[in-house]
C-alpha cells in the first residue's frame, strides 16, 4: 500500500506516516488517546506527519519556536507559528499527503515555558483535504533524492486543539493548566531514539542492497587483459575490485548483525522503562545515537564505492546506485545529523569514564572501558584470531576515551568553562566515540558468527567476512593502533597480509553471500544487479524507454540548435 502510494505519481509520502507519525501514537499516547487515533492510523483512515524540525531549527530540538499555549478558559491549546524560523520545515507527507501531524511545539501554561512536547493537529479536512482554518501547507521543492516524497513545510496561525490532543502518556496538563512533570523530560525524544535504531537496519539494507549490484555486475562485467591473450577476466577477479566491494559486504552483515542487537536492547530497555526504570535510557540513546550516526556514514561512502566500482553504467540511473546513495545520505542528515549524534555519543562516553575513574565497574558496551589495560603489551599478536581483534578495537577505543575525556579535564584545569573544554575537544571526542561504537560494531559481528545458528560451512564463511571486516578496519586506521605501541608495525603488517588472503577466501562465496540478502529485482530495481545476469539487454531497452527517445529529432533540435549551427554556417 505504501509502496503504491509513493510510486502512484510523486508527491505523495506516507513511509513517515508508518515510521515516525504512527511510532510516536504507540509510544507517546494515553491508551484513551491511542483508542481515538491508533487504529485510525494504523489502518490509513488518517495519514499523519512527524512535525517537528522548523525552517531555523533541527537539531536544537529546545530551541524550537512553533508554540502551544494552554487556554483553561476553553481547554484547549493554541498551536501558533510565531515567526518565518518557526515554519515546520522537512517532515515527510507534510505537503500535500498528510491530513493529521503530530507536532513538537514549547508547551506553555500558567505563562510558563515548559519545554517541547508532541501535539496532534488536524492539518486537513477528511473531507476535500484542503488544509484547516489556521494552517499553510505546501512542499518545500526538489531535493537532492527522495522527490517522490513530498517533504513539506507547514505554518499555524492561533490553530486551536482540544487539551486532549497533548499527547500525555509521560507529561500532563490538567483541565485548569497544572503542568505534571514526565518521570524524564527526554521521554518526548522517544520516537526518535526508537527511529535512530531502525535506520541501523536501513542502512544495513541499503549496503546490502549496493553490494548486491555491484558484486553481481562485477561477474557480469568483463574487462581489460590480465595476462596477454588471455580472455577479458571478470572484474571482480582484480584485487583492487574485491579490496573495494568485500569492506562493503562485510559492513551490511555487521550492520545487519548490530541492527538485532539494538532492535533486542531496544525492546528490552523500554519493557524496563513501561514499569518505570529509566535506568536503561542513557545508554539506549547513546548506543542508538552512535550506531545510527557510525552505520549511515560508512553506508552512504560505501555505496558511491560501489557505484564507483561499476564505471559507468554505476553512474546511470539504470544500476539503481545513484538513488540508493541519495537514500543513504538522507540517512545521515535526517533523525538526528551524524555529527551531533556521535557527540552524544562522546557525552555518554566521558561521563562513563569519569564513573569509571571514580571506582564505578561499567556495564553494558562501555564495561570494556573499566577493564582495558591502559599500558599497551606489544607483542607477535595473532592476528586472524577473532578475539585478539576484538581487543585491539577495544583498546584502540578506551585509549581515545581516555584521552579524549583527559584532554577536556585539561582544558577546564586551565581555568576553561565546561562547554569551551567540551567544543574545543569535540574533534577528538567525535572520533572517540567513532571508535567506541566501531569496537562495538566488531565485538557484536564476532560474537554473532560465533552463536549465530547456522551449518558450520556458513559459519567458516560469516568468520572470514567479520575477519575481514576487522582486518580492513585496522588498516585503514592503522595510526590509532600504533599510537601507543598496542600494535606493532609488523601487527599491522600481518593485518595486511591477512586482509589480502580474506579477500581471496571470500571471493568463491561473494555471489552466495549477496544473494543471501535476498533482494528481489523489484526491490533492487537496477539493470546491473538484475538475477538473472542479463545486464546488456535490459540496459539497452531501459535506455530505449528514455523520455529523450520518444522522438527522433529532439525539439530542441528546431528551437535551439537549428538556429545557431546554421548562424555559425552563416559566419563561414
Ligand atoms: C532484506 C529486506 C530488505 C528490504 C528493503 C531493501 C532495500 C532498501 C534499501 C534501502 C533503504 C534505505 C535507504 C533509503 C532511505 C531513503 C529515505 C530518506 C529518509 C527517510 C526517513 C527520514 C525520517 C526523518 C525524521 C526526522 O528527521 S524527525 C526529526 C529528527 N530530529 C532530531 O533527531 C533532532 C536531533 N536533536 C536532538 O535529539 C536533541 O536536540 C539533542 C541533539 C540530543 C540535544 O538535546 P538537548 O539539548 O536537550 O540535550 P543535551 O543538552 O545535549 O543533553 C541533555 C541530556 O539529555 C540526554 N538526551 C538527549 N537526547 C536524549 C534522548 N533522545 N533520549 C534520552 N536522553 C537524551 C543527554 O544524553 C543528556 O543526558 P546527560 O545525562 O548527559 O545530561
Ligand atoms: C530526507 C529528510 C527527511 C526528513 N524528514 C523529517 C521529518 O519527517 N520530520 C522532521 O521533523 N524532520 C525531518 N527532517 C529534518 C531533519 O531531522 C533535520 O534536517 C536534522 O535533524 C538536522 O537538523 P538541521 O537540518 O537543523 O541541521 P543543523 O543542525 O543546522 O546542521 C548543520 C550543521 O551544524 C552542525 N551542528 C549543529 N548543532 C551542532 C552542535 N551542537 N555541535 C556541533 N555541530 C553542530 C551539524 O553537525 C551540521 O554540520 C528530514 C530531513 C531530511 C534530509
Amino acid at each position: 500500500m505504501a509502496a503504491a502510494l509513493q510510486t502512484l505519481g510523486g508527491g505523495i509520502g506516507i513511509t513517515l506516516h508508518w515510521i515516525a507519525f504512527t511510532p510516536t501514537i504507540e509510544q507517546q499516547a494515553t491508551e484513551e488517546q491511542k483508542k481515538k487515533w491508533l487504529k485510525l492510523a494504523q489502518d490509513v483512515a488518517i495519514v499523519g506527519a512527524y512535525a517537528q524540525t522548523e525552517m531555523g531549527h533541527g537539531t536544537f530540538v529546545r530551541g524550537l519556536e512553533t508554540t502551544a499555549t494552554y487556554d483553561p478558559s476553553t481547554q484547549e491549546f493554541v498551536i501558533n507559528s510565531p515567526t518565518l524560523t518557526s515554519t515546520k520545515w522537512w517532515p515527510g507527507g507534510l505537503g500535500k499527503t498528510a491530513n493529521h501531524a503530530t507536532v513538537m511545539a514549547q508547551l506553555y501554561t500558567r505563562g510558563k515555558c515548559y519545554g517541547p512536547h508532541n501535539f496532534m493537529v488536524q492539518i486537513r479536512s477528511l473531507e476535500n483535504h484542503q488544509p484547516c482554518p489556521g494552517v499553510t501547507l505546501g512542499d518545500i521543492g526538489p531535493k537532492m533524492e527522495s522527490n517522490g516524497n513530498d517533504n513539506g513545510f507547514a505554518r499555524f496561525d492561533h490553530v486551536r486543539i482540544p487539551r486532549e490532543n497533548m499527547l500525555m502518556k509521560f507529561a500532563r496538563v490538567e483541565a485548569d493548566g497544572t503542568y505534571v512533570q514526565p518521570p524524564s523530560s527526554k521521554l518526548a525524544y522517544s520516537n526518535m531514539v526508537y527511529l535512530r535504531g531502525t535506520f541501523v537496519m536501513s542502512a544495513a539494507q541499503a549496503l546490502a542492497s549496493a553490494t548486491t549490484i555491484a558484486v553481481r555486475y562485477s561477474c557480469v562485467r568483463r574487462q581489460s587483459e590480465m595476462k596477454p591473450g588471455e580472455p577479458e577476466p571478470q572484474i571482480l577477479e582484480y584485487q583492487t575490485q574485491q579490496y573495494k566491494l568485500f569492506p562493503q559486504l562485510a559492513a551490511a552483515y555487521a550492520f545487519w548483525f548490530a541492527s538485532w542487537f539494538m532492535t533486542q536492547q531496544h525492546g528490552s530497555i523500554t519493557g524496563s522503562m513501561e514499569k518505570g526504570d529509566m535506568s536503561g535510557l542513557a545508554e539506549l540513546h547513546a548506543l542508538s545515537a552512535g550506531l545510527k550516526s557510525y552505520t549511515t556514514a560508512v553506508t552512504a561512502r560505501g555505496i558511491d564505492v560501489c557505484r564507483m566500482a561499476c564505471g559507468g553504467h554505476g553512474y546511470s540511473h539504470a544500476s539503481g546506485l545513484p538513488a540508493l546513495f541519495g537514500g543513504a545520505a538522507a540517512l545521515c542528515t535526517a533523525e538526528g545529523e551524524n555529527t551531533v549524534m556521535m557527540l552524544q555519543t562522546a557525552r555518554y562516553l566521558v561521563k562513563c569514564f569519569a564513573q569509571s575513574q571514580a571506582g564505578k565497574r561499567l556495564t553494558g558496551t562501555v564495561a570494556y572501558l573499566s577493564a582495558v589495560q591502559p599500558s599497551p603489551v606489544a607483542g607477535n599478536r595473532n592476528m586472524s584470531d577473532l578475539g585478539t581483534l576484538v581487543a585491539a578495537f577495544q583498546h584502540r577505543a578506551a585509549r581515545m576515551v581516555r584521552h579524549a575525556a583527559m584532554q577536556m579535564q585539561g582544558e577546564m584545569q586551565k581555568g576553561k568553562a565546561r562547554e569551551d573544554a567540551w567544543n574545543s575537544c569535540s574533534v577528538l571526542l567525535i572520533k572517540a566515540a567513532e571508535a567506541h561504537v566501531h569496537s562495538f560494531v566488531v565485538r557484536n559481528f564476532a560474537e554473532t558468527v560465533q552463536t549465530v545458528e547456522v551449518d558450520e560451512s556458513v559459519r567458516a564463511v560469516l568468520t572470514s567476512l567479520c575477519q575481514l571486516y576487522s582486518l580492513y578496519g585496522i588498516t585503514e586506521h592503522a595510526g590509532d593502533f600504533l599510537k601507543d605501541g598496542y600494535l606493532t608495525g609488523r601487527d599491522i603488517d600481518a593485518a595486511s597480509s591477512h586482509l589480502s588472503a580474506m579477500l581471496a577466501r571470500v571471493r568463491p562465496d561473494a555471489v552466495a553471500l549477496v544473494d543471501a540478502f535476498d533482494l528481489h529485482d523489484k526491490i533492487l530495481r537496477s539493470v546491473l544487479g538484475r538475477y538473472d545476469g542479463r545486464v546488456y539487454e535490459h540496459l539497452y531497452e531501459w535506455a530505449k524507454k528514455s523520455p529523450l527517445n520518444k522522438s527522433e529529432v529532439h525539439e530542441s533540435y528546431y528551437k535551439y540548435l537549428q538556429p545557431f549551427l546554421k548562424s555559425n554556417r552563416a559566419k563561414l
